[in-house]
């Protein structure tokens, strides 16, 4: 078996910074930055996706290895890939938000009885709530979450904030702090045993970039 590694490489926020790593390892990625549409790269084993869909490309081993945020990884728990290293760029905040000036809101948000919270991030939120003894109903929508506490839809979001600039710009305050996210490497197991050696090479030079 051949042991060149197919990458799945997350396309958006996350895409800059994993060719730079790539990069370093001697991977030519000008073809990648140059094209937007474009999904596979054969010639140096890149595919390009969501980052939400790259466990399930590594699962299946349609990719040796992949680069995703924890925070897809927290929300994908039953997928089988293995998580390797913690790459530091793309650090991110999960947090409870909500209205800022809103004191009796807040204080709700500590007491007993049923809060309604907006999230694309259904596992964690509810996971968040469980641990800290709370009933919630989850309202899930697929992006803008800061939009609906704005509409009294719901009372908080659970959400990712990077500057906080979204949340500052939507009158919005963190109430809670959930978890830190970074971009990890994570892999196919089978590849992990068949492709030992490349695998641990690349995670040896990735270390010491
Ligand atoms: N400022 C940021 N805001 C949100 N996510 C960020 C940010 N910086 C890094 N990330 C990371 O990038 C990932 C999301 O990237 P992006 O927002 O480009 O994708 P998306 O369109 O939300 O994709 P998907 O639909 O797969 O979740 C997150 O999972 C997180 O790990
Ligand atoms: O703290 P900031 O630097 O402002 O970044 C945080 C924002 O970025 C993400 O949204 P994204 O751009 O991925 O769009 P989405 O809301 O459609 O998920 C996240 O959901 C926040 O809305």
């Amino acid at each position: 078996m051949s042991d060149r590694l197919t990458i799945a490489v997350p396309r958006g926020a996350l895409m800059r910074e994993a060719l730079d790593l790539l990069d370093t390892l001697g991977i030519d990625t000008s073809e990648v930055r140059s094209n937007d549409r474009k999904l596979l790269f054969e010639d140096v084993g890149i595919i390009t996706m969501r980052p939400s869909d790259v466990p399930t490309y590594v699962e299946a081993g349609a990719a040796d290895v992949g680069i995703t945020g924890k925070d897809v990884l927290m929300e994908q728990p039953e997928r089988e890939v293995y998580e390797l290293l913690d790459l530091g760029f793309g650090r991110c905040l999960m947090v409870l938000a909500s209205v800022a000036g809103d004191d009796a809101g807040a204080e709700a948000l500590r007491r007993l009885g049923v809060m309604r919270v907006a999230t694309k991030y259904r596992r964690i939120a509810s996971q968040h709530f469980e641990r800290t003894g709370r009933q919630v109903e989850l309202v899930e929508v697929k992006g803008s979450v800061e939009l609906a506490p704005l509409t009294g839809m719901v009372d908080a979001i659970v959400d990712l904030t990077a500057t906080g600039t979204t949340l500052r710009e939507n009158g919005l305050v963190i109430r809670e702090e959930i978890a830190v996210t970074t971009a990890r490497l994570i892999a196919n197991p089978v590849a992990h045993k068949l492709k030992a050696a490349a695998i641990d090479a690349m995670v040896e030079k990735l270390r010491a970039a």
